[in-house]
């Protein structure tokens, strides 16, 4: 078992050292935040993610499992580190390397053995290169330091089942040595390994990222065309799934995706594209029409009422999608937005996310204890995450609550043969409306 080092603990550091801790390897975590460093330490995770405490609590207990903000203790004895740093979205849509730069920097500052470094953050090509030389650049010692891409494909919600069941693990390198050791490292996840060049690793995580979003504005498009022809896009989806070349996952249509990672690396593929002149055309129009999908509800609604002024509406979910608190470019944001603009009353209600929410909605936007407060008495209701508190929700208690229920439903929650059974008005993607009065 190795001495690990990770930087950087958000959503992938910290369910990355956990992970690598509960497999036998001794993980020092390091972040500049003190404040989560401090609330770590004491074991509460500072995100949301199913089972990640419990395993965060019992490494800590056996020792295997530290947290610091000093550079000097997290890398002493460090035989790999690992970068999982942010990489947020510049103004013009390329990749913000400003926390990986600084990262780079810190470490050739304070190692001094040879050690690999293993970056999991998601780089445009040829970062790792410059990594490498920002790091020697500040080193104090002549020691050797090798290079991995390791790009992360966990997915929020399911990070700690994902880090044991992935489909595969990316390792990019050019040292043998350095492919041994992190093959090493990585044999007890039972996950199959894969061994490649620096930067095609780098590039298979943008290329994985922009084919599952293709994947979801395709089906949104498909459902928009459904719906003019009287076809049922779940039906479609499931029917296309069927064949194995295109496989059922990632063909839910809804209103389209959010989250810190679809949004920000199609648009960071696209400037990569741009900068060796090349116009990536496909990637687009998944972009383009994302954008538009995530609309989609505020149109039927028009179409619906003619003006919603005055109106009052109730918002299921804030999440960019179920079983997190992460609300980054979560649609929520664009639609309450639109819909105070419109002139309408927004309540709003997440298992999870209110907190998160509070911190950049609007603050016209009211939030209710429950779904049942957050639908009282209001004109119509948008469903706009697919939590399974409003899937298990029972159809006949919208007609309770509200004045009379007109749902848009963005997420295909509820199954039109069981909506037909109740007095409802239910808008969903792709599929025909019901108007049960
Ligand atoms: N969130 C996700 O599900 C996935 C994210 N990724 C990629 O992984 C990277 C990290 O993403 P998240 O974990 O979501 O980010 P995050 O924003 O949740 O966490 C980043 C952490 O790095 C810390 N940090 C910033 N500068 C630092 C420094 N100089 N030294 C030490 N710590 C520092 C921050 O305080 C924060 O705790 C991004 O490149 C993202 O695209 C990849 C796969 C999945
Ligand atoms: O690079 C990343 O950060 C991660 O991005 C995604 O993971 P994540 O953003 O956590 O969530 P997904 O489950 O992929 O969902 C993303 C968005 O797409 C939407 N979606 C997903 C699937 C689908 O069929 N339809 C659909 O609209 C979801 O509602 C959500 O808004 C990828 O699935 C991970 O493999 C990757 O590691």
């Amino acid at each position: 078992m190795r001495n690990l080092a990770v930087i950087g603990t958000g959503y992938v550091g910290l369910v990355t050292g956990v992970c690598l801790s509960e497999v036998g390897h001794h993980v020092v975590c390091i972040d500049v935040d003190e404040e989560k460093v401090k609330k770590m330490k004491s074991g509460i995770p500072p995100i949301f993610e199913p089972g990640l405490e419990e395993l965060m609590i019992k490494n800590i207990k056996n020792g295997q499992l530290h947290f610091t903000t000093d550079y000097t203790e997290g890398l002493k004895n460090a035989e790999v580190i690992y970068i999982t740093v942010g990489t947020p979205q510049n103004i013009d849509g390329s990749a913000d390397l400003k926390y990986i730069k600084q990262v780079a920097k810190d470490i050739g500052l304070h190692v001094t053995h040879d050690v690999i470094v293993a970056t999991k953050s998601t780089v445009p090509v040829g970062t790792n290169e410059l990594v490498h030389k920002i790091i020697q650049e500040n080193l104090k010692e002549n020691v050797q330091i090798d290079i991995v891409s390791n790009p992360e494909f966990l997915r929020e919600g399911f990070a700690i089942y994902d880090t044991f069941n992935n489909d595969r693990t990316v390792i990019g390198t050019s040292q043998d040595h350095a492919a041994k050791i992190m093959t090493e490292i990585n044999q007890p996840f039972n996950v199959p390994i894969f061994i490649t060049d620096i930067r095609s690793a780098e590039m298979i995580k943008y290329a994985s990222n922009a084919f599952l979003a293709t994947k979801i504005s395709f089906i949104n498009e498909i459902a928009l065309i459904c719906e003019k022809i009287g076809a049922n896009v779940d039906d479609v989806a499931y029917g296309m799934g069927q064949d194995s070349r295109i496989g059922p996952k990632f063909l839910d249509a809804g209103i389209g995706y959010g989250g810190s990672c679809f949004p920000k690396d199609s648009i960071a593929l696209v400037k990569m594209a741009e900068n060796v002149n090349h116009s990536f055309k496909i990637l687009n129009s998944v972009i383009e029409i994302n954008k538009k999908q995530q609309m989609i509800l505020v149109e039927k609604a028009k179409e619906r009422f003619g003006s919603l002024k005055g109106k009052k509406c109730a918002m299921l979910g804030l999440s960019f999608k179920p079983n997190t608190d992460d609300v980054r470019e979560s649609a929520c944001i664009y639609i309450s937005k639109r819909l105070i603009d419109e002139g309408a009353e927004v309540s709003a209600y997440d298992p999870i996310a209110i907190e998160n929410a509070k911190k950049i909605l609007d603050s016209k936007v009211k939030y209710g204890a429950n779904m049942e407060e957050t639908l009282q008495d209001t004109d119509f209701v948008f469903i706009l995450t697919d939590w399974k508190e409003f899937i298990d929700f029972p159809l006949d208690k919208f007609s309770d609550l509200m004045k009379f229920p007109i749902i848009f439903d963005g997420r295909n929650c509820y199954n039109l043969e069981d909506v037909k059974q109740y007095p409802i008005e239910y808008h969903s993607i792709g599929r025909a409306s019901i108007i049960n009065k």
